[in-house]
């Protein structure tokens, strides 16, 4: 006889805990039981679905119905995590607003975000793109030369970011970075942040763009920025990419070295 009136006693808390936290149950059941339930039934894993999606809806040598063709899956279908097209904007107006001429990307996934930056780059500009999962890189290459962009603008490096990024003044013929877009495992941004500043390969007024400092975030990576005092920065607050109502943000920062 207790259990129905213990039960009624915690449906309010219960109540008001799917209210307060729905975007996140609904993230979790996009992201996490979808994503398994159709791994299964299809035998394909989320990343090669969405490829052939974007492979028979998109126009290949035009990169703007490529990014549509992944906005409309991620928002219709499943949930991957591209920087996606709210987050894009602030991504392409930096972009167009520094005019980079050498970009590091670290973690490319399927190539949404690379595509992104190919395109807003002025001529001559080389972008370097870094992804370590040998089959997320076999879609990014795939998506890289579908959207027209050749190795002498894109190269995709498959490596961690980690043994990259000492070998790239040396392997790649890079003096400087202008334009740097972090968006691979959150732990890594501080690691590799400082391994940025040891290579001498940030110069003064190269900026660096983290995306997802508050949503999954990197707060040992702010908490860095705050303190160190090589960088002027700020945080664009946003939500995360194809969710309603999870904040989140990307952190601009802007070298102050001397170089
Ligand atoms: C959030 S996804 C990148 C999304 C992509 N930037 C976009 O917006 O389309 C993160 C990717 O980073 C890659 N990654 C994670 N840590 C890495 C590392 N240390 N070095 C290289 N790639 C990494 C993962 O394999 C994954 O494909
Ligand atoms: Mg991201």
């Amino acid at each position: 006889m207790a259990s129905p009136a213990i039960a009624l006693a915690f449906l309010p808390l219960l109540l008001t805990l799917l209210i307060r936290y729905r975007f996140y149950f609904v993230l979790f059941y996009r992201a996490v039981l979808l994503r398994v339930w159709r791994d299964c039934r299809t035998g394909l894993s989320r990343e090669e679905r969405c490829f052939q999606y974007v492979l028979t809806n998109a126009t290949p040598g035009d990169p703007e119905s490529i990014l549509d063709g992944f906005d409309s899956w991620c928002t219709k279908k499943e949930f991957i995590s591209h920087i996606g097209p709210k987050k894009g904007k602030i991504l392409d107006r930096l972009l167009s607003e520094h005019s980079p001429l050498t970009v590091l990307e670290l973690g490319a996934h399927c190539g949404y975000s690379t595509v992104r930056i190919a395109r807003a780059l002025p001529l001559g500009a080389r972008l370097f793109s870094v992804e370590m999962d040998q089959k997320n890189a076999a879609i990014a290459e795939k998506v890289i030369r579908l959207a027209g962009f050749d190795e002498a603008l894109v190269e995709l490096i498959v490596c961690p970011s980690d043994e990259v990024i000492p070998r790239l003044r040396a392997d790649f013929d890079l003096e400087k970075l202008d334009f740097v877009f972090m968006d691979h495992w959150k732990k890594c941004y501080l690691p590799d942040l400082q391994m940025l500043e040891g290579s001498g390969l940030l110069g003064k007024g190269s900026m660096i763009l983290a995306d997802n400092v508050l949503f999954p975030g990197a707060p040992n990576f702010l908490r860095y920025i705050r303190r160190c005092g090589l960088y002027e920065w700020r945080v664009h607050r946003a939500t995360l990419e194809y969710s309603k109502g999870i904040r989140d943000g990307m952190a601009e920062l802007v070298y102050q070295g001397t170089k």
